[in-house]
C-alpha cells in the first residue's frame, strides 16, 4: 500500500464520518485531483478512495493538503507523513483547501474565516464567516455515490424556483472516477456543496423538547411547519418529475415495508409477536388509494428543520435515510413518507420526556396529549396548504407511520437501546388503532 493510503488508513478509523465503525479500512486510491492552491507552500489534493473492508466496498472523499512543514497550530489537523517526508493535513481544517473549495464553487469570498461545524455529523460541514456578511456553509460529503446526491439536487431545484424554505444554494462540486471492474464506464457524483448558513436558528428537536417541557402547546410552530412541508412538496413537484403511482410501484413499496419488518424483527425480538398485525396494516394499504409520486425529503424529522428567530422554518439535509441505497433515495416517492416522518417525531418528543423522567411523579406530569394536538395542527396546516385530502389516504399514512416506527425500533436497538420503548409503544398503538 502506498504511504499516503497508509496514513489515511490509521486516521480514518478515528473520524466520526468513517462508516465502517470497528473495522480497519482497507484503502485503495481510486482517483486524485490536484486543485489550484493560493498558498505557495501547500498542495491541495482531493482523493477518492475505495474501502475494501466494507462489503460492498464504499467510496470516500478525502481532501488533503500536503506541506513540507507543520504550520504553527496545525498539529491537530495532521494526518501523517508520507514516504517523501511531506506532511498530510485534513483539508477541512486547512485554509489552503477551504479557500480552494469556495473558489471551485465560484463562491468568491476567500478572505472569510473557516471553521468545521462542531456537531455530530456523518459528513463534514465548514462554516465561512466574515463580519456582517451572510455566512456560508460548505458540506463536504464523505461517502461518495455515483449519480446525483439529492442533498444537492433537491435544494438547488427549490432555490432556482425562488423557494425560501431551504437555505439558498450557492454551488456544488462534482467528482469523476473510473472503476477497474467496469472499465468501459466512467462515473461521477457530488463531492460538496455550498449554501447560505442560517444564523440565529435552533433545530426543531431541541425547540420542541424545550417547549414541551415548559408546557408550551407548540401548535403555532407545528402549523407553520405543516405549511412549509406542503410548500416544499409543491416546489419539488413543480421542479422535478411527478407521476401517478402504478400497481407496480405500490407492490414495490409494500414489499419494501415487509422486507424492512423482516430485518427489524430479527434485531428486535419484541417486534416478532406483533408481526402479523403489522403486516395486516401493510396489506390494507396496498388496496387503498395512493397519491401521486414525486421527489420528497425522505428522512424528515424535527432534527432536519431549523426554526429562525423570526418564526419561519427552513429544511435541511435532503440526503434521505442514509441506510437506504442511493438509487431508492433518488426516485420518486410518496410525500406521505415525509408527513409520517414528522408525525413520528412529534410522538418522540413525548416519548423522550417519558423515557427520561426521573421517577413516577415526573412521568405522571408529562402531558401525553401534547403530541396529539401538535400532530393535528401540523396535519390541518399541511392539508390547508397542499389541498391534499389526507382523509382519503388515512390507511396509507398509517402504514408509512408504522414502517417508520419499525425502522426506528431497529435504529434504537442498534444505537440507543434505552430509547427502544418509544417506537415500540408507537408500533403497539398504531396496530391497535387500526385493528
Ligand atoms: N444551512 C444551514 N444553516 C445552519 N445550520 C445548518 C445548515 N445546514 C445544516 N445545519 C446544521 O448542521 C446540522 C448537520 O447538518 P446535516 O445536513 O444534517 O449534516 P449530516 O448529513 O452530515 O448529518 C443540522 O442538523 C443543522 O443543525
Ligand atoms: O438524523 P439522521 O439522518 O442521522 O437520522 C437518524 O438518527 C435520528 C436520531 O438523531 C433518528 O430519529 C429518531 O430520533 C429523533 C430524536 O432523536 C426523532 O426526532 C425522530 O423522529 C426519530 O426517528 C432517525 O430515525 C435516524 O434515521
Amino acid at each position: 500500500m502506498d504511504s499516503t493510503m497508509e496514513c489515511l488508513t490509521d486516521w480514518m478509523t478515528r473520524q466520526r464520518w468513517y462508516a465502517g465503525k470497528g473495522r480497519v479500512p482497507n484503502l485503495v486510491e481510486v482517483t486524485r485531483e490536484q486543485w489550484p492552491s493560493e498558498d505557495p507552500d501547500a498542495r491541495v489534493i482531493v482523493f477518492i478512495v475505495r474501502d475494501l473492508a466494507n462489503n460492498p466496498p464504499s467510496l470516500y472523499h478525502v481532501p488533503v493538503v500536503v506541506r513540507q512543514t507543520v504550520p504553527k497550530g496545525a498539529g491537530p489537523a495532521l494526518i501523517g507523513k508520507n514516504a517523501d517526508g511531506e506532511y498530510l493535513f485534513d483539508g477541512a481544517h486547512d485554509p489552503a483547501y477551504t479557500t480552494a473549495l469556495l473558489r471551485r464553487m465560484h463562491v468568491h469570498r476567500q478572505d472569510r474565516t473557516a471553521r468545521v461545524h462542531g456537531g455530530e455529523q456523518s459528513n463534514t460541514s465548514i462554516i465561512f464567516d466574515r463580519g456582517g456578511e451572510a455566512p456560508v456553509v460548505a458540506k463536504v460529503f464523505r461517502l461518495v455515490h455515483a449519480g446525483e446526491n439529492p442533498d444537492v439536487t433537491l435544494p438547488s431545484a427549490l432555490t432556482s424556483r425562488g423557494y425560501r424554505q431551504v437555505p439558498r444554494m450557492l454551488g456544488s462540486v462534482t467528482g469523476f472516477w473510473d472503476d477497474p471492474h467496469e472499465p468501459s464506464r466512467s462515473f461521477s457524483g457530488h463531492l460538496a456543496f455550498a449554501q447560505e448558513f442560517m444564523r440565529d436558528v435552533v433545530d426543531g428537536w431541541e425547540l420542541a423538547l424545550e417547549r414541551a417541557a415548559a408546557g408550551d402547546p407548540f401548535v403555532a410552530e407545528a402549523a407553520a411547519l405543516g405549511q412549509v412541508t406542503a410548500r416544499i412538496h409543491q416546489g419539488l413537484a413543480e421542479a422535478l418529475p411527478v407521476r401517478p403511482a402504478t400497481l407496480g410501484d405500490i407492490v414495490g413499496f409494500v414489499a419494501g415495508w415487509h422486507q424492512r419488518l423482516a430485518v427489524a424483527s430479527s434485531d428486535v425480538p419484541a417486534l416478532r409477536a406483533l408481526r402479523p398485525a403489522i403486516e395486516a396494516v401493510y396489506d390494507r394499504a396496498q388496496d387503498a388509494p395512493w397519491p401521486a409520486l414525486q421527489r420528497v425529503h425522505g428522512d424528515y424529522h424535527l432534527g432536519q428543520v431549523l426554526h429562525r428567530s423570526g418564526g419561519e422554518w427552513v429544511v435541511v439535509d435532503f440526503e434521505g435515510e442514509p441506510l437506504r441505497p442511493l438509487d431508492e433515495r433518488t426516485r420518486v416517492d410518496s410525500p406521505l413518507r415525509d408527513v409520517a416522518g414528522m408525525l413520528r417525531s412529534f410522538d418522540y418528543v413525548t416519548g423522550a420526556r417519558l423515557n427520561t423522567a426521573p421517577d413516577e411523579d415526573a412521568r405522571a406530569a408529562v402531558d401525553r396529549a401534547w403530541s396529539r394536538r401538535v400532530r393535528e395542527a401540523f396535519l390541518d396546516a399541511y392539508v390547508a396548504e397542499s389541498g391534499s385530502i389526507l382523509d382519503d389516504y388515512r390507511a396509507l399514512l398509517d402504514a408509512f407511520e408504522l414502517d417508520k416506527a419499525v425502522y426506528e425500533a431497529m435504529y434504537e436497538a442498534r444505537n440507543r437501546p434505552a430509547w427502544l420503548p418509544i417506537p415500540m409503544d408507537a408500533v403497539r398503538a398504531l396496530v391497535a388503532q387500526v385493528a
